[in-house]
């Protein structure tokens, strides 16, 4: 398929209605598909016979991964894309259901190394390779694809500050202009229009989301913010780690990266964007013994004459309308248990016993909202699709 042809996916107005009653819990969505019903469109659903019978022809880049199987979980209810392509290692060569075989009822095609992945039949990528592989196999796609990167490698604009955190060299300094950070309430305009997007690392998603609207309308300061975040263990992915072992998890926690993650940087990034400041942070990541599941715990204070009302209403005005950002209700304490499986990130803010400070809680499951569901969500919006589609798995509890 041409890059013509791509870029003319529309959606008929009959199948659009039917997915705007698609409310998942009775809030007002926000709709932003395309909405036409050109004969092409329909002479373009006609011609779409593919294998998967869907509009959108996937390829999932590290599908033997866990944000990469989780991209096949959640496309197996898309009623646009179905995947073509899916790419591994040394798992390469191997069906998706013999490697996961909680996706074994899913029919696709087996998984091939990347030096023998054809793109001719694939209109968009889903890349979930580790950081530091991606960006000399980004840049060696063709300039067809769509492309939502879920690794670190195009996050950062100023390729020194890539280099000073990564400890690498960056090999497509070209295509990080081109590149747009994908945190999808905050930056929807520019995704409509991206090509490549670089999908925001877990933790920036549950500490950009609360802080952002707060720095906008400068109700907290840019000094003394202070970060206590903890993961679960599928964070650090399925490779093989010592550190990840059962018996070094189970039973305890503790925190790593102390005072260097590389997410620093990246955190930064967005929030000076916000507050139109340099906004610098203390950040320290825990390690869980849970395989699912982010909170970020955000101790901030307000800027005089701010009370913890004024917190609780500007995120209100910025979340009211979005499908999977939830504020809840005063007083209610966030649980990762309550967003497991889910694309919801869910938030409070909670005043503090200091005077003048406050505390925010946000949580969402890493590998949902904090990877392959906000990627999911990206590529809706790069494809002029509602953005809900396909992500309105509620949360699975117990
Ligand atoms: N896990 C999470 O919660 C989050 C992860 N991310 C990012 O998403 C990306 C993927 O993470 P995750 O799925 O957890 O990682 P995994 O380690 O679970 O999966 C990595 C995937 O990449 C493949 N791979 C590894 N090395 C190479 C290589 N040199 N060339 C080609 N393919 C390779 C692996 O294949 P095989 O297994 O066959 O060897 C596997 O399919 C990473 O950049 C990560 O930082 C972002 C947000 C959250
Ligand atoms: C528990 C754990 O190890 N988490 C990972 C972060 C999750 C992630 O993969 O983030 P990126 O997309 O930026 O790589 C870490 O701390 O490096």
């Amino acid at each position: 398929m041409s890059s013509a042809h791509l870029s003319s996916i529309r959606f008929d107005r009959e199948w659009f209605r039917k997915s705007e009653t698609k409310s998942s819990n009775g809030r007002k969505l926000h709709i932003r598909g395309s909405v036409t019903s050109s004969p092409q469109s329909v002479q373009f659903a006609e011609a779409k016979a593919e294998k998967s019978g869907k509009a959108v022809r996937i390829g999932v880049l590290g599908a033997s991964g866990y944000t990469g199987s989780e991209i096949v979980r959640l496309l197996a209810n898309h009623p646009h894309f179905g995947i073509t392509l899916m790419t591994a290692d040394r798992k390469a060569g191997q069906s998706i259901g013999s490697v996961f075989p909680h996706l074994i009822t899913q029919d696709l095609p087996d998984m091939v190394a990347i030096k023998d992945a054809k793109f001719s039949n694939v209109d968009a990528v889903f890349c979930c390779l580790p950081h530091g592989t991606t960006q000399d196999i980004i840049k060696a796609l063709p300039k067809s694809l769509k492309i939502v990167d879920l690794s670190a490698d195009f996050r950062l604009q100023e390729i020194a500050e890539y280099e000073e955190w990564y400890g690498q060299p960056h090999r497509a300094p070209d295509l990080q202009k081109e590149a747009v950070y994908g945190l999808t309430e905050i930056l929807r305009e520019e995704i409509k229009a991206a090509r490549l997007v670089a999908n925001p690392g877990c933790y920036p998603t549950t500490i950009q989301l609360p802080l952002v609207p707060l720095l906008k309308a400068n109700l907290i300061e840019t000094r003394n913010l202070i970060i206590d975040a903890k993961s679960g263990v599928s964070g650090a992915g399925r490779g093989a780690k010592e550190a990840n072992l059962y018996t070094e998890i189970a039973e305890g926690i503790h925190s790593y990266g102390i005072t260097r993650h590389r997410h620093v940087p990246e955190i930064e990034q967005g929030l000076s964007d916000a507050a139109h400041a340099k906004v610098t942070v203390s950040f320290t990541p825990h390690l869980m013994p849970m395989s699912r599941g982010m909170q970020s715990t955000i101790y901030v204070e307000m800027t005089p004459g701010v009370t913890i009302e004024d917190l609780y209403k500007q995120l209100k005005i910025a979340y009211e309308d979005e499908e999977f950002v939830i504020l809840l209700e005063k007083g209610v304490v966030p649980h990762t248990r309550n967003v497991r499986g889910s694309n919801y990130c869910l938030l409070n803010v909670f005043p503090d016993r200091i005077p003048g400070r406050a505390i925010i809680v946000s949580v969402i499951d890493n590998l949902v909202k904090g990877a392959s569901g906000q990627a999911l969500q990206n590529l809706n919006v790069m494809m002029g699709l509602p953005e809900n589609t396909g992500l309105l798995y509620q949360p699975l509890f117990p």
